[in-house]
């Protein structure tokens, strides 16, 4: 297959940028037909990209270049359980997760399915008798606090439904009285706020990580096992601590039971599920079924699935994901844009743009192709985000009269948090929803000196209060927020991902650039370690070996200043022996 950079449709989209730049957006929103057309919905989704700047020819050549890409046949094969991710010999089948129970969906010729629905039984099994209290802790309590020890695609997805179902009234009621808490930094302090005001005796920890060695997680499950055993020691025995207190999610049953987990506290998953798209396995369900109870999980999966179905099956230029992720690729590959604002008008999706910064970064920041070959392009885009409106009175600056950034706009017709107050013209959440219209035509008509002139701005003043316009954006509306839209979300924006990688021709289900960062880290940390070496720490003056130049001097820098904290904590361990 010829590279996709080397087609036909990649030429005449290179040619095309220059008719696109002699357009403006000011102009193009005036044509009905094209803003009519320029839209697409899925049930009672509305995506309105009329804002891009594109022309019905630029959509044409984009709708090639899905041909020259084979956009349709590769979706097949993830879709039919190909080994797609072929630098790791893998499926990526995360739509898998969740498919209904009497769907067919093989990998090596293996259905499944019946695998997904037995662990999702039983994480609905588990989750029923934690939260009714028939699975105690080891002195009889309930377990009310549930702390998620996971990092990357093992904590991003989870705590972005977790905090997006917080004011959902169905889930609020579900979660009355019960705690969850997410633990994924190595740092103490994030171990420390994890557990603040937390009674071991009423709290269940679980351990998330795909391989079951990520240095971060297995430190914070030993950190989080000693502190459940100092503080019940006296109460119960190690074992049978762990067994009420200490649970697992992986895809390494053998090192789960290594760390001490009864195997009927093991949730599992699959090689052929990408770290950052498993919130769909018991990574996210189980931790999520724990506090809003398994139905809620149930409509998030359903979710996802309905959007899986239509990405699957709905014509390219109806076709959300698609649409999304040609766009994208238009954006940064062909207009030059590297960035680009994930910007949810609604506060419950706080933490929505940094589980997407892992799922399309991890994902499609790469320099080669599929093969192998060096990519004599950019792949990928820098993705960031904030509710909006916080986002308008921090980045928004920059985004009307710097650099251009593409945006994402998503917004809500119902709150699911209303307020209403008398006197007041519009609801909250009208107000809030104004802001949503207005920044994406804000970003696309700009003002003009003329405009200012009118408006009697001095002319000193007119070249800073010119906003260029002719930004790109696209608009989404969902009727409302629960859990089966935030599973449609999700599916939509993890498929937008796969799109633009089918596209580029990268291969977006792996992540070896991730490796280098983490072998020096274990080199620093073998330099750094205490416990055997306390007579190194005492003369802190030791040299680190084995560094360039300025990571020794840093390192001693380091060595020297935390030598006191590192004294104490050494002497502290050597009396408590
Ligand atoms: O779930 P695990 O195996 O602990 O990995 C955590 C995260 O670390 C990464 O491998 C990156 O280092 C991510 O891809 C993954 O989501």
């Amino acid at each position: 297959m010829t590279a996709i950079y080397q087609s036909a449709a990649w030429a005449a989209l290179k040619e095309h940028v220059s008719t696109v730049d002699a357009l403006h957006l000011r102009d193009l929103m005036q044509d009905e037909a094209r803003c009519a057309a320029l839209t697409a919905q899925h049930g009672d989704i509305l995506l309105d990209f009329s804002r891009q700047r594109v022309t019905s020819e630029t959509m044409d050549m984009l709708f090639n270049l899905c041909e020259a890409a084979d956009l349709e046949g590769k979706r097949a094969a993830m879709f039919g359980g190909e080994k797609i991710n072929t630098t790791e010999g893998r499926a990526v089948f995360h739509v898998a997760l969740r498919a209904p129970r009497d769907a067919t969906m093989c990998v090596d010729g293996k259905n499944v399915i019946p695998d997904v629905h037995e662990v999702l039984d039983r994480i609905g099994d588990f989750a029923t008798r934690v939260r009714s209290g028939e699975f105690k802790g080891c002195t009889g309590k309930p377990l009310r606090n549930v702390v998620s020890v996971g990092i990357g695609g093992s904590y991003l997805g989870p705590e972005f439904v977790y905090e997006a179902l917080r004011t959902d009234k169905e889930a609020a009621v579900q979660a009355a009285g019960r705690r969850l808490r997410f633990l994924a930094n190595v740092d103490p302090v994030d171990a420390k706020r994890a557990l603040e005001g937390l009674d071991p005796e009423e709290t269940l920890v679980v351990v998330v990580s795909k391989t079951f060695t990520t240095a971060e997680t297995m430190l914070n499950a030993r950190t989080l096992k000693d502190w459940l055993v100092s503080h019940l020691k006296g109460k119960a025995t190690t074992e049978a601590i762990t067994k009420s207190h200490i649970v697992a999610v992986s895809t390494s049953v053998e090192k789960c039971q290594a760390f001490g987990v009864d195997a009927a506290n093991i949730f599992g998953f699959w090689d052929w599920v990408g770290g950052r798209y498993s919130v769909c396995s018991a990574v996210g369900a189980l931790p999520l079924a724990l506090q809003y109870g398994y139905d809620a999980v149930k409509a998030f999966l359903a979710g996802a699935h309905d959007m899986d179905r239509h990405f699957l099956e709905a014509p390219l230029r109806q076709n959300l994901p698609v649409l999304l992720g040609v766009l994208g690729v238009w954006n940064s590959t062909f207009l030059g844009s590297a960035c680009r604002a994930l910007l949810p008008y609604s506060q419950a999706l706080l933490r929505f743009a940094a589980h997407i910064q892992q799922v399309d970064m991890e994902s499609n920041g790469k320099r080669v192709a599929i093969d192998g070959t060096e990519l004599p392009f950019e792949a990928g885009e820098v993705d960031f985000g904030e509710p909006g409106t916080n986002g308008q009175h921090s980045f928004y600056q920059l985004i009307h009269q710097g650099r251009i950034v593409p945006c994402d706009f998503l917004g809500y017709c119902e709150s699911p948090a209303p307020v209403s107050l008398a006197g007041e013209p519009v609801t909250n959440h009208d107000e809030l929803m104004s802001n949503f219209f207005a920044q994406a035509d804000a970003l696309a008509y700009g003002k003009t000196a003329e405009q200012c002139a009118e408006e009697g701005v001095p002319e000193p003043l007119r070249p800073h209060k010119v906003f260029p316009g002719n930004r790109p954006s696209s608009s989404l509306l969902f009727p409302k927020l629960n859990a089966f839209s935030l599973g449609q979300l999700l599916a939509l924006y993890e498929h937008r991902t796969g799109v633009q990688g089918f596209i580029w021709g990268v291969n977006s289900f792996d992540q070896w650039g991730v490796e280098l960062g983490k072998q020096l880290a274990s080199k620093a940390s073998s330099t750094l370690e205490v416990r055997t070496e306390l007579s190194k720490a005492r003369s802190s003056n030791a040299v680190p070996e084995g560094f360039n130049p300025s990571t020794t001097a840093m390192l001693a820098h380091f060595l020297k200043h935390s030598a006191a904290g590192k004294l104490a904590a050494a002497e502290e361990l050597a009396t408590a022996k």
